[in-house]
C-alpha cells in the first residue's frame, strides 16, 4: 500500500512561499536537488506541497495516468486569466470533446493552407531586420511570432502594431501574477485587458459570421467545427479559445526560434550543413508542404534546439488519487511537477546533454517514448504541435538560405527561465542579406 511508504526527501522551505523564490530564480533549482535526492524531490511551490519528478519513467507515469491520478493545475491567475472554457483549464470529458474541435484547426489541409502567411510575413520580417543592421532580436521576434497567430488564429493584421496587440502584452503580464484585483496590479490590469480583447474578438467573429467568403484561418474553421452531437461552440467559449490559442502559439514559438538562431550563431558547422541542405530546394520563396517535409536535417536540428531549450520547463497537475512512484508515497491533494527540461538533460538518455548535437535525431537513432517530450504527451499533448513546427521551419529555412547574422559581442546570452526562455539582453545581432 502506497501510504506506508515515505514521502520524498526534500524540504518544505518557508512558512506560505516555501521554495517558490528559488524556484522562480535559481535556474539550477532542480539540477541541485537532483542531485541530491534523485530523480523525485518533494518541495513547497506556490503555497502548496509539491513533487517534482524528472525523468523518462516519471514523465510517462504523469502523462499517462491524467484523470486517474492526476488533473492538470494552474495557478489561480492563470486559470482566471484563461478563462474557464479555455481547454487547457477544461478537464475529463469536456476536455476531450473540446480537443477534438479544436484539433480540426490543425490538420493537414488546415496547416497547409497557413504555409503562403506564414511565409509572407516571415519574408517581410527578414527584409525589414536586412535594412536594419544591427537588431535586438527578441522581441522582433515576439512581434512576428504575434503577428502569424494574430493573422492566422483571428485574421487581425499586423497584430503586434495595434491595439489588439497591446492589450494582448498586457494580459500576457498577468499571467503569471499574484491574483489582487487591486488597482494597479498586473493582474487587474490583464483582466482589464481580457475583457477588452474578447470583446474586440466577439466583433471580429460578428463580422466573420456575416461575411461570404471564407478566410483562411483558425476561426474560419472553429466557426464552422461541431462536436459529435452536431453542436457548435457559443461565442463566450469560442472567445475564449481564441485567446487561449494567441497565447499558447507565441510566447513559446518565440523562446524555440530564437534559441535556434542563438546556437546556430554558435555553431557554423551545423548552420553550413542546413544551407547545404535548402540549396537543395528551388531558391524561389515558394515552398510547399512537400518540400518542407524533405527536410531531415532541418528537423534533427530543430529536434536538438527544443531538447536543448525547452520552452516549456515542465507541466504543473494536481493529485485526485494517492499512488506511487520509485518507493515513494505521492499523497492526494499535493501537486506534482513533471520536467522537460530536466528529463532533456539526463545523461543515461543524452549522453553529454549540454553539447548541441543533432546527430542525436537521425533517424537512424531509436528514440525512447517519453525521452523527447518539449510538446507534453498524453491526451493533454500540445495542440499546435504541428502549427508550431511548421512555422519553425518556414522560419528556419527562409532564414539560412538567404541571411547571415553574427552576435554582438559582450552581450550577456544567460537564458532568463520565466516565462520562457530567452537571452537577458535580448538577443543582439548584426544582420544582413547573404551575398549570392
Ligand atoms: C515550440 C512551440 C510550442 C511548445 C514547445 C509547446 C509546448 C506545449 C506543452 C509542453 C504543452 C503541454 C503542457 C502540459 O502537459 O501541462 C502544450 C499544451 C498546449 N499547447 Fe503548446 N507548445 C507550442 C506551441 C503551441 C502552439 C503554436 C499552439 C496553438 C496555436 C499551442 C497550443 C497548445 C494548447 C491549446 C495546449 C493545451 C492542450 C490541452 O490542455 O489539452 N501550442 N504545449
Amino acid at each position: 500500500m502506497s501510504s506506508s511508504l515515505p514521502l520524498p526527501p526534500g524540504s518544505s522551505g518557508l512558512p506560505v512561499i516555501g521554495e517558490t523564490f528559488g524556484f522562480l530564480n535559481d535556474p539550477d533549482f532542480s539540477t541541485k536537488r537532483h542531485k541530491q535526492f534523485g530523480n523525485v524531490f518533494r518541495t513547497n511551490l506556490f503555497g502548496r506541497s509539491t513533487i517534482v519528478l524528472s525523468g523518462v519513467d516519471a514523465v510517462r507515469f504523469v502523462l499517462l495516468n491524467e484523470n486517474q491520478y492526476f488533473v492538470i493545475s494552474w495557478p489561480p491567475s492563470v486559470k482566471t486569466l484563461l478563462g474557464s472554457a479555455s481547454v487547457p483549464v477544461q478537464q475529463g470529458s469536456l476536455h476531450q470533446q473540446r480537443r477534438k474541435l479544436l484539433v480540426q484547426a490543425f490538420q493537414p489541409r488546415a496547416l497547409a493552407s497557413y504555409i503562403p502567411t506564414m511565409t509572407s510575413i516571415t519574408q517581410n520580417y527578414l527584409d525589414r531586420w536586412a535594412q536594419k543592421e544591427t537588431i535586438r532580436w527578441y522581441p522582433e521576434l515576439r512581434n512576428y511570432t504575434l503577428d502569424i497567430a494574430c493573422q492566422l488564429i483571428v485574421g487581425i493584421s499586423s497584430g503586434s502594431q495595434t491595439r489588439f496587440g497591446e492589450l494582448f502584452e498586457i494580459w500576457v503580464k498577468g499571467l503569471f501574477s499574484v491574483p489582487l484585483k487591486l488597482p494597479g496590479t498586473k493582474f487587474s490590469q490583464a483582466l482589464t485587458s481580457r475583457q477588452l480583447l474578447l470583446d474586440e474578438i466577439e466583433r471580429v467573429v460578428k463580422a466573420r459570421q456575416s461575411q461570404e467568403n471564407i478566410e483562411s484561418d483558425s476561426l474560419s474553421l472553429l466557426l464552422n467545427a461541431k462536436d459529435e452531437e452536431g453542436n457548435r461552440l457559443s461565442i463566450d467559449e469560442l472567445k475564449d479559445q481564441v485567446l487561449t490559442l494567441l497565447f499558447a502559439g507565441h510566447e513559446t514559438l518565440t523562446s524555440a526560434i530564437a534559441s535556434f538562431c542563438l546556437l546556430m550563431a554558435q555553431h557554423p558547422a551545423i548552420l553550413e550543413r542546413l544551407r547545404a541542405e535548402q540549396s537543395q530546394f528551388k531558391n524561389d520563396d515558394l515552398l510547399t508542404l512537400e518540400d518542407l517535409k524533405q527536410m531531415d536535417f532541418l528537423d534533427q536540428v530543430l529536434k536538438e534546439v527544443l531538447r536543448v531549450v525547452s520552452p516549456v520547463g515542465g507541466g504543473f497537475r494536481e493529485v485526485i488519487q494517492e499512488c506511487e512512484f520509485d518507493g515513494y508515497k505521492i499523497p492526494k491533494g499535493s501537486q506534482v511537477l513533471y520536467e522537460i527540461g530536466q528529463t532533456h538533460q539526463d545523461s543515461t538518455l543524452y549522453p553529454n546533454p549540454k553539447q548541441f548535437d543533432p546527430e542525436r535525431f537521425n533517424p537512424e537513432q531509436k528514440l525512447e517514448p517519453f525521452s523527447h517530450v518539449p510538446f507534453g504527451g498524453g491526451i493533454r499533448e500540445c495542440l499546435g504541435k504541428e502549427f508550431a513546427r511548421l512555422e519553425m521551419r518556414i522560419f528556419a529555412a527562409l532564414l539560412v538560405r538567404n541571411y547571415e547574422w553574427e552576435l554582438v559581442p559582450g552581450q550577456n546570452l544567460d537564458l532568463q527561465m520565466i516565462p520562457t526562455p530567452q537571452p537577458k539582453d535580448g538577443l543582439q545581432v548584426k544582420f544582413r542579406r547573404k551575398a549570392s
